[in-house]
This record gives C-alpha cells, structure tokens and sequence, in this order.
C-alpha cells in the first residue's frame, strides 16, 4: 500500500483494471461511491442532513452514488450540483441512476449538525476554484461543518499538494486504491483531516505495469534491506563510520551525529577531531573512537587504514574557504572504499558557493555515493534556480535537486522528501514537529550515515533515518531534545528486528 500514484498512473490503473474486469468504469464509480457511504454512516451516523456537494466530473459522480446510497439507507440527504456531468460519462451515468434531484450549489446553507460530503474536484482539478464552488467552500468552514471528501480536498492538487485557490478544509478524505503525493505534502496534508484508502476493486497487479516511483515512507520502503548483525559480525563487518569534527567551539553537532551512528548499529565509529578540539571531544567520549585530523593528509591517512565505509561531514565543520577545499578532497579521495557520504549543514551551504566544482565531484565517475540533507534554507542556497520555480512542488523540487548534484537528498521538514537521482522519491509520513529541536538534524545525518555503513543501499537507507529519527521522537514524548533521540531509537530498533526475523 506504500506506493504513491499520480493522476497520470491512476488513470493508468483505472483503465487497467477495467481492461482486465470484472468492474467497467461505471461499476468502479459505484465500489467508490459505496466505500465513502459506508464511511459516512459508519463515521456519522446521527448527521441531522448529509449535503452532497457534486462538481460537473467523475468526482461528481461518486457523489451521485454516494446521494443514492445514503438516501436508500433512510438518511436525510441534501443534493447540490455546480454543473450537469458530461453526456456519455460514467458521472453521467452515476446521476441518471440517482433517485433525488441536485439544487443548483449557489443555494447551499449547511444546516447545524449537518456533514458534507465534498465531491466538487478530485483528479481532474485543472484551475483555481471559483464561483459558487469557492463559496460553497467557505460556508462549510464559516459553519464549522465537518466534510469527507472524496478522493481529494476540492481544491488541492493530488500531485503537489498545493492548493490552488480556495479548499476545502476535510476531517475525513477517502481515496481509492492508492495515495497520491497531494496526501502527504503539505499543505494538502492539513486540509485531508484522515486520510482512508479504500478497496474499489482495481487489482494489485495492476501496479507491476504502472511501475510507481513516488512512495510513502515506512519499513514496506526498506526493510528487506535493513541490517541485522550477523552471528558472526565483528565491529568492523558491521560498518565504521567517520565523522569529523569542528574547531573547539563547535564540537557537540559532530558528537550528536557520531553517537546516533553508534546507536544505529554501526559497529565502530571515530570522530575525526582538528587537534585544538581533542580535549574538549576527549572529555565528552567513551565508546567512540577519538583520532586526531587536521586537514586533508590526516583525513586521507584514517581513510587508507581504517577503512570506513560511511562519512559525516557538516555538523559544526565551519564555512571558513579552506572547508570547501577539505571537503571537495575528501569527496575525490573517498571512492572505491567509502559507500557513501553524508554532507549536512555547513558543507552544504559551503558547497553552495562552488556547485560547479562539487556538482563536478559528485558526478565524477568513480565518486562515493553522496547523501545530501538540507532543510529549507540549505536547500535554497545550494538549489536557487530549482527552489526559486513556483511551479514545481516539493517532489519536483528533491528529484530535480538529486538529479543536478546525482546524489540522493534528504530535503527535510514537516513533509521530508528523500530522492534519488535514479528517479525514485518518498514522502515521509511520521515526522513530528518535537524534531524541531537544535541538533535533531545531526542525528538524522548519523543514522544515515550507520545505515549506509551496514550496507543499506543509499536512498533506502537515507528513506529508513529519516523514518526511525521521526518514529524515536514520537514515541520518546514532549521533552524531546537532540541528545534523547539516539538512546530513543532503542525501542524502534528492537520492534524492527523483531518484525525482521518472523
Ligand atoms: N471510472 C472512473 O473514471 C473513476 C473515477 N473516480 C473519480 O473520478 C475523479 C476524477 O474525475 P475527473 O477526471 O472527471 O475529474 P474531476 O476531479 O471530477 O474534475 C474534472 C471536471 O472539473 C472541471 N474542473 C477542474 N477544476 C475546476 C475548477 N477549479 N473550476 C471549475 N471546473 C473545474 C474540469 O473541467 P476542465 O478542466 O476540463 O475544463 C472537468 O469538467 C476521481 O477524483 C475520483 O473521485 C472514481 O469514481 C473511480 C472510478
Ligand atoms: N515541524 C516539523 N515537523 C516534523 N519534522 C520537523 C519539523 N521541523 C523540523 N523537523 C525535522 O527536524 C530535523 C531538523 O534538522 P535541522 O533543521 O538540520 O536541525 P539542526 O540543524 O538543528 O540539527 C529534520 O529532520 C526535520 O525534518
Ligand atoms: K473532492
């Protein structure tokens, strides 16, 4: 269930499934139309008057089947109508075969205890909406009316999750077969209220052919490729992670990476420390490794002996000009032994001032695969041109952005998208706003980076971090600071690897 479709690929598996039967497309509109009346009176079922609010597509047809359904079950229903359906479609079908006779939507009060049932847009939402649609809108939230909306929040496109103009503010939305990404980027998130997927009789298989590449995050995603020691590990098998530390001011967002890659499961981790800072990382580690590298020579000097097989580089680095060059040389040193590398916070926005040179680096042929973790700021200044265009939507935005640098990208938030320059993309679902705390995004870098180091390719593992950084904080409450989360991961960890080995 964790695939996410566009209207594009829905279409696609509409078809589908009418071409491979038992269901034509009128039937579908029926299993879609009783799936939300179920909903309806299982969710409301002392609604004084149930309005059906119909726009003039197939998302007005669902209304339709809903109006006569909910009509035959004894409730009061109120049907409103902005335009006649199309001749020859299934909408049109759908109200031919309904009993009661729409009001034009001009004329639509939401009566005190009343719900609605949004069926004005779904897919086909192509403009801003307008006229008695928009009006219809506000007087169900001047009214404080609760809405199912079908498919989508009239309104908000299922694609970017923008709303285009007025929208409809939901308590419930129910989809059919898949999510699409509007249910999970805001702002189409907070207008959806629950979203419920519901069965309309299109089979999975249908999916082998659509081939989606947009997905929502959860272990579906990854935990076929989620480590487990094995009985025979040693901590160097089970993965080495590097981080480097900055000067003696900034030492702690280096440490809180290096700790979450500890707790993540890599099975040794050393924190790279210019010589000014030995002692005060020295006075704050125990199980990690504490080595001395000041500049290039001695980073390249633990790459060649200690072989680790994932780098963190950014927390606490500094933005001095000499940092870029450092991190552009460890970029060209790292291929062949390191998987990959984290860069997060000052070597992203460090980076920004040399794209040419380090989108150069990145996609040089033999460069270790690169992680990148920006929140909104660094983003922009690493991506301007892509963050600057107001068409695209958040999805576009992280394929676009990992497609330039051919790295996989964390781009982070609320609604955190990791893509891959391959094409593939997830929505992550279970963030929580406790992560906006000083240093969580550290520990996500850390976790990512242990992921990789235990051989979890680079986007499943960038998809898994980001996952179990949110699923810690959820669970870990109110009170929640960066330096909780890695010890926080603990419960997480133990559910996965039971889940694992059934
Ligand atoms: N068998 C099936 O097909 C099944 C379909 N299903 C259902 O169908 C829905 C998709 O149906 P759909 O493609 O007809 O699109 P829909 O969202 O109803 O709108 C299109 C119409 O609205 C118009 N329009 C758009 N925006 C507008 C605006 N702002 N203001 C004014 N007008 C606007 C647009 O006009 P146009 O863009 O052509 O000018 C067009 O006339 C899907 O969400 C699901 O609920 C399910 O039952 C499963 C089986
Ligand atoms: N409102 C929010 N809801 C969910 N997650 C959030 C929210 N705000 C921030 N986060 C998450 O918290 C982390 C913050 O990272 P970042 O901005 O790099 O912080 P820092 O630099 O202090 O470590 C990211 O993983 C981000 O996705
Ligand atoms: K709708």
């Amino acid at each position: 269930m964790h695939q996410l479709l566009t209207s594009t690929e829905m279409a696609k598996a509409d078809r589908l499934a009418i071409a491979s039967g038992p269901f034509d497309g009128i039937a579908l509109m029926r299993n879609a139309g009783a799936a939300v009346a179920a909903i309806v009176l299982e969710r409301y079922p002392h609604a004084a008057v149930v309005h059906i609010l119909c726009g003039p597509g197939n998302n007005g047809g669902d209304g339709y089947v809903v109006a006569k359904l909910l009509a035959a079950a004894g409730v009061a229903v109120s049907l409103w109508s902005s335009g006649a359906p199309r001749n020859g479609s299934d909408a049109a079908l759908a109200a031919a075969e309904c009993p009661l006779r729409p009001k034009p939507l001009g004329g639509f009060e939401p009566a005190p205890g009343s719900v609605a049932i949004d069926a004005l847009f779904g897919a086909g939402l192509s403009k801003a909406v307008e006229g008695d649609a928009a009006t219809a809108i506000a007087r169900c939230a001047e009214a404080k009316t609760p809405v199912i909306a079908i498919d989508l929040p009239s309104g908000i496109s299922g694609e970017s999750g923008k709303a285009l103009g007025p929208a409809v503010r939901a308590d419930i939305t129910v989809t059919f077969f898949r999510k699409k990404p509007g249910h999970l980027l805001y702002p189409g998130r907070s207008h959806c209220g629950e979203t419920i997927v519901a069965d309309i009789g299109i089979p999975e298989d249908v999916l082998a052919a659509i081939r989606p590449a947009c997905f929502e995050n959860g272990p579906a995603l990854w935990l076929e490729n989620f480590p487990q020691p094995e009985v025979d590990s040693h901590k160097y098998a089970r993965g080495h992670v590097g981080v480097f530390s900055g000067g003696q001011a900034s030492t702690g967002a280096a440490r809180l990476s290096a700790l979450a890659a500890a707790r993540a499961g890599a099975g040794a981790v050393t924190l790279l420390s210019p010589g000014n800072a030995l002692q005060v990382n020295a006075a704050h580690l125990t199980s990690i490794i504490l080595r001395k590298a000041d500049g290039f020579e001695e980073a390249a000097e633990f790459l060649a002996e200690r072989k680790p097989r994932a780098l963190v580089l950014g927390p606490g680095l500094g933005t001095g000009p000499q940092i870029g060059d450092f991190i552009l040389q460890v970029i060209g040193a790292a291929g062949g032994g390191v998987a990959g590398i984290v860069l997060d916070a000052d070597a992203i926005s460090v980076m920004a001032r040399r794209t040419e040179e380090f989108f150069a680096a990145t996609r040089a042929k033999d460069a270790p695969a690169v992680l990148l973790t920006p929140h909104e700021g660094e983003f922009g200044r690493l991506f301007p041109e892509i963050a600057a265009d107001p068409d695209l939507s958040k999805l576009a935005r992280a394929r676009a952005a990992a497609r330039l640098a051919n790295a996989v990208l964390i781009y982070k938030g609320p609604d955190t998208v990791i893509a891959s320059p391959d094409g593939r993309a997830a929505i992550n679902s279970n963030g929580t706003p406790l992560l906006a705390t000083a240093g969580s995004g550290d520990v996500l870098g850390g976790i990512a980076a242990a992921l990789i180091a235990q051989a979890m390719p680079v986007f499943e593992a960038a998809s898994a971090a980001v996952w179990l950084h949110a699923e810690a904080a959820r669970r870990f409450g109110p009170g929640l600071i960066a330096e909780d989360l890695p010890l926080a991961l603990r419960p997480v960890l133990a559910e996965l690897a039971q889940v694992k080995g059934r």
